[in-house]
């Protein structure tokens, strides 16, 4: 029999939260994603106060689904939202106010961006995922996603909500995963393409560092566009960064644009902390066969000839994209990729980057 996601559904919605009320009525539930016999999902509470208290409530939802025929693994995570707060008052965008010193949050120990030459070589997912492993591994985690064309993190951490600025002046970050999250995307709507060049968006990049209260963090993680634009140009040389890392996928052309990135970040004198390899290979679920869609061996090839060290290499994973879009990041679960994220964040924090 085959699982069906409106059966789990039904059987969520019944757990109990308090007295007369349910996962179902409070509408707490998130993401759900069920693939074959795995099941996924998000319990959202209103407060983080009240997520404190919902650990028997996360064990429950466990366990009841768990107890359904067909159901083989079960993944939850429990988050909060904070109270609705109105959109934020803030003017976005704008020239750079002058600044004594280099851009770098108060409280924030280390600042690591991670670039591509490329688009859609997977820099988001793995921007993601790596902040979700750190912060599993312990560490104070915030994610800025700098990708002011094509901002994504909104929607891999499962966020809609506008983070809020009480005073038009600081701007609250929002929170998901266990990470302390600042997107562009967060504060225009989904669909609105940003079209800001030169001063707009160095304004805008200031703001987004420097007028978040990001709290004290261990790492503060910049998801930048692809390519060697405004927004590498202006953090490489007006903010404090610890180092860059490349992404790329074995394909000869998005090396050959990694290798742009990589000499931009050089000319910038940030230093690349290596490179990681994303989509480097497809193993079939049905036969088991390996197959190397985007090419083999390039970017570890490429990290020797630059003695850089080859930080991943991440296979083309299904459970990757589809966690991705359900706004649960894969490194949230128990499997192989999570594995997987996890080593990469171990290199990260014995490696004192972190
Ligand atoms: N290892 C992987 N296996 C399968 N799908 C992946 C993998 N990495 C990324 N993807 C998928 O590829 C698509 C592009 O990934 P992502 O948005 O992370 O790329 P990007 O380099 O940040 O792109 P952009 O430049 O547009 O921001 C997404 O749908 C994502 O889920």
């Amino acid at each position: 029999m085959t699982l069906e996601k409106a059966d789990v559904e039904s059987i969520l919605a019944r757990v109990k939260v308090s007295e007369g009320e349910t996962l179902g009525s409070a509408d707490m539930i998130r993401a759900l994603v069920v693939e074959g016999g795995a099941v996924r999902f998000v319990i959202e509470a209103p407060t983080p106060e009240r997520a404190k208290q919902m650990e028997a409530v996360r064990a429950d939802a466990e366990a009841a689904v768990r107890a359904i025929p067909g159901v083989t693994s079960v993944s939850v995570a429990l988050t909060a939202h904070g109270p609705s707060k109105p959109a934020p008052s803030l003017k976005m965008g704008g020239h750079m106010q002058p600044q004594a010193g280099p851009m770098k949050p108060e409280g924030v120990k280390a600042i690591i961006a991670i670039g591509s030459g490329k688009g859609g070589v997977g820099k988001s997912t793995v921007s993601s995922n790596l902040a979700v492993a750190l912060a599993r591994a312990g560490k104070k985690v915030g994610l800025l996603d700098a990708d002011i064309h094509g901002p994504s993190q909104p929607r891999m951490f499962g966020i809609t909500k506008r983070p809020a600025s009480p005073d038009g002046k600081t701007i609250e970050p929002l929170h998901a995963h266990g990470v302390t999250l600042m997107s562009v995307g967060a504060m225009l709507p989904e669909e609105k393409a940003v079209i800001w060049r030169g001063p707009m968006l160095m304004g805008a990049l200031q703001q987004m560092l420097m007028q978040v209260a990001w709290g004290p963090l261990d790492v503060l993680l910049i998801d930048l566009p692809p390519g060697t634009g405004d927004v590498q140009l202006t953090l490489g040389q007006k903010s404090q960064l610890a180092g860059a890392i490349v992404v790329s996928t074995p394909q000869d052309v998005a090396l050959l644009d990694a290798k742009k990135a990589l000499d931009a970040f050089a000319t910038l004198k940030v230093p690349v902390l290596g490179l990681i390899e994303n989509m480097a290979v497809f193993t079939c679920p049905h036969c088991g066969k390996d197959s190397h869609i985007f090419g083999h061996g390039g970017v570890a090839a490429e990290a020797e000839r630059l003695s850089l060290p080859l930080l991943a290499q991440l296979p083309i994973d299904l459970d990757t994209r589809v966690s991705g879009d359900a706004g649960t990041p894969v490194a949230l679960g128990d499997g192989l990729m999570a594995e997987a994220y996890a080593k990469l964040a171990d290199r990260f924090i014995r490696g004192g980057l972190v």
